[in-house]
């Protein structure tokens, strides 16, 4: 072992009892080391050729030993690999178009697992046939951290099922078509530009495909999980929003309409200056989302709300406030803000002075009756942002559904293949919310992961008559149970502090540590009073607590709720019908986006353990993207943190 390069090899010279003396291959150099950092490897002739395709066929079945397995086949553009039935995916960072040809997908049609190449081909036909012959639902699991190719490998997934489900005969919206273009649709509005990926999803989904008796696709439906609705409003460079906004600026005769200029010129795209993307024209783009909406079978008018939407999102970043007569009121701050105003309303079709109050007041429900409050420039640009993001999120949820709604779901389908693409393990610097999230969702795969392994080890043992009680069991319960128990868990008590308006960050850490200080797998951190660090099965990860509560609270102002219900746009006002009755004692609605989470993973969990379920860990072999560029401790650091 080594640290520069995680492992190197060598051969052993001299063997004493303390150290061995080894020579390494690449140098020819000799060097002692202790024993104890040694490990065997396979030569090169028992290995037949330097590598092999399946993992378990190793001698020695170790970390180093998969390492350079993967870097071997890496090198030869060999990037698929299995341990066992689980598929291991380098990243190639190059089109490899001759591995996913319509002739790759017909070799794989009906092939045993492991007797072609490792292929994602062949994880998706064997998820088929075990469909239809065990008639059984399957579910194929896609792991890795950002840019390992998640979603290029759910994508591949999902057009070797639509070739394998599909009818002969294909026109323009057949279901399977559909399908596929729900794809391009849902990364427009919900993938960005991140320093990791210019593809990046920045929300989770669940697509789940479904078979009518004869294994044709008869229907599909997708779920997708947190959708990072902050990047709305706030970017940092070289980041940039979400795709469909780039895509209508640079659309020319839609964007004039809406009185769109370049992207530049607004606020919640020019605070990076990266614009383009590399290979990208946002114009072309512009028409492929369009022709995905006709194909999925969102109306023309439908389209054309949902791009005003987006143009009243841009002119609403816009507005500026000024200091109104009080010092803690605010006004629009000028003429430009009052155009980017009346155009707001104008496109959401709403009344302009209804915006201006709804943005710069806030109306109190107290004993004595409702006492409007007025709003300083600072809270009034919040209110704004806030408002921005609600009717962002309200629209992604909008396409999902009505994807769903047009795709169609087939009620007497006969079973189903779910496929998951959800970020994997993330544990950076700084760790916030969205990080502990992940993280919780990754904690619940794994455990998914723990039963069915055992299962099977114990299904296997039993037919060998062995006391499978020897099998010990990782469990993580204790850690499910620290996040998500009820009363006392981080979620619950996270609910509770944001429930109370004097709550801070530090009032929720300090009653986490006094609630759960017993708990083996949480810690205090040593300079903060407000972080803490959980022992994940991937190891520690300490999270920053200051923007928990923020980013927890879901609610939607009574004030905003109103303004859009009021829409003369019926799929506007349709984001937003009437609040439930009690909420309307207070001006906000408190929803919990964690516990939200929570049920959604339930749910989740619920689904795939009626499955028999597949495994794909997408691995990212380099942090610079580029093709051909093997880095040992990156990769290393993927495989431990792996499911
Ligand atoms: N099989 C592949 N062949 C060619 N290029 C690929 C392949 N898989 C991934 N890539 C390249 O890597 C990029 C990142 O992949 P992808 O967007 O699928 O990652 P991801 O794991 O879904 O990331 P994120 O979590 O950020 O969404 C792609 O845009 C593509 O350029």
């Amino acid at each position: 072992e080594e640290k520069g390069e995680g492992w190197v090899e060598a051969e052993v010279v001299e063997a004493k009892d303390r150290s061995a003396v080894v020579v390494l291959t690449s140098q020819r150099k000799k060097i002692s080391v202790l024993p104890e950092k040694l490990l065997p490897r396979d030569t090169d002739e028992n290995l037949g050729g330097g590598h092999v395709d399946d993992m378990t066929k190793l001698t020695y079945l170790n970390e180093p030993g998969v390492l350079y397995n993967l870097k071997r086949r890496y090198a030869l553009n060999e990037i698929y690999t299995y341990t066992g039935s689980i598929l291991i995916a380098v990243n190639p960072f190059t089109r490899l178009p001759h591995l996913y040809n319509e002739y790759m997908m017909e070799q794989y049609k009906g092939v045993q697992l492991g007797e072609l190449s490792p292929h994602v081909f062949a994880v998706a036909d064997a998820s088929y046939r075990a469909m239809l012959n065990d008639s059984m639902s399957q579910s194929i699991l896609v792991s890795g951290e950002s840019g390992a190719g998640k979603t290029e490998t759910t994508k591949l997934i999902m057009r070797y099922l639509t070739y394998v489900g599909g009818r002969a005969v294909l026109d323009d919206r057949s279901v399977e078509q559909q399908v596929l273009e729900s794809n391009p649709l849902l990364e427009a509005f919900g993938n960005a530009k991140t320093v990791r990926n210019d593809n990046s999803s920045r929300f989770g989904k669940f697509v789940e495909i479904q078979f009518d008796k004869s294994g044709r696709i008869s229907g599909a439906a997708i779920r997708t999980y947190l959708l990072e609705r902050s990047r709305v409003v706030q970017i940092t460079d070289p980041e940039r929003n979400f795709h469909c906004f780039y895509q209508l600026c640079a659309s020319g005769k839609d964007a004039e309409l809406y009185k769109l200029g370049h992207a530049s010129t607004f606020h919640y795209l020019n605070q990076s200056k990266t614009y383009e993307l590399e290979g990208i024209n946002n114009e072309d783009e512009y028409w492929k989302t369009k022709r995905a909406m006709d194909i999925v079978g969102i109306s023309r008018s439908d389209q054309d709300a949902i791009f005003r939407t987006l143009a009243a999102i841009l002119h609403l970043g816009n507005i500026e406030f000024s200091p109104g007569k009080d010092s803690d009121s605010s006004k629009i701050k000028d003429s430009t803000s009052n155009f980017h105003l009346q155009m707001t309303a104008t496109l959401l079709m709403c009344d302009p002075d209804l915006l201006v109050s709804s943005l710069c007041t806030r109306s109190i429900h107290t004993n004595e009756g409702i006492i409007i409050k007025e709003l300083d420039c600072a809270a009034a640009a919040a209110n704004r942002d806030a408002l921005s993001k609600t009717i962002y999120a309200r629209l992604f949820d909008w396409l999902v559904e009505n994807i769903n709604k047009s795709i169609g779901q087939d009620v007497d389908s006969k079973a189903q293949i779910g496929v998951l693409d959800i970020y994997g393990f993330e544990s950076f610097k700084h760790n916030s919310f969205e990080q502990f999230c992940i993280n919780f969702a990754n904690e619940k795969l794994q455990q998914h992961f723990n039963e069915h392994v055992f299962k099977m080890e114990q299904e296997e043992y039993k037919s060998e008559k062995i006391n499978w009680s020897y099998i010990e069991f990782i469990d993580n319960q204790d850690m499910l149970d620290l996040i998500e128990k009820k009363p006392i868990g981080i979620i619950a008590l996270l609910d509770e502090a944001c429930m109370f308006p004097k709550s801070t960050h530090a009032t929720f850490a300090s009653k986490m540590f006094r609630n759960l200080s017993s708990h083996p797998r949480l810690e205090k951190t040593k300079f903060s009073e407000t972080d803490f660090t959980i022992s994940h099965y991937a190891g520690k990860v300490t999270y920053q607590t200051d923007s928990f509560l923020e980013k927890n609270r879901d609610y939607i102002v009574a004030e905003h709720c109103n303004l859009l219900s009021s829409s003369r746009c019926s799929l506007v006002s349709g984001l937003f019908s009437s609040l439930p009755e009690e909420s309307l004692r207070s001006s906000y609605k408190f929803s919990s986006v964690a516990s939200r989470f929570k049920q959604q993973l339930q749910a989740l969990m619920e689904t795939l353990s009626s499955t028999e379920p597949h495994y794909v860990r997408c691995v990212k072999p380099n942090s610079v993207n580029r093709p051909q560029l093997f880095e040992n401790q990156s990769v290393l650091h993927q495989l431990r943190c792996g499911v």
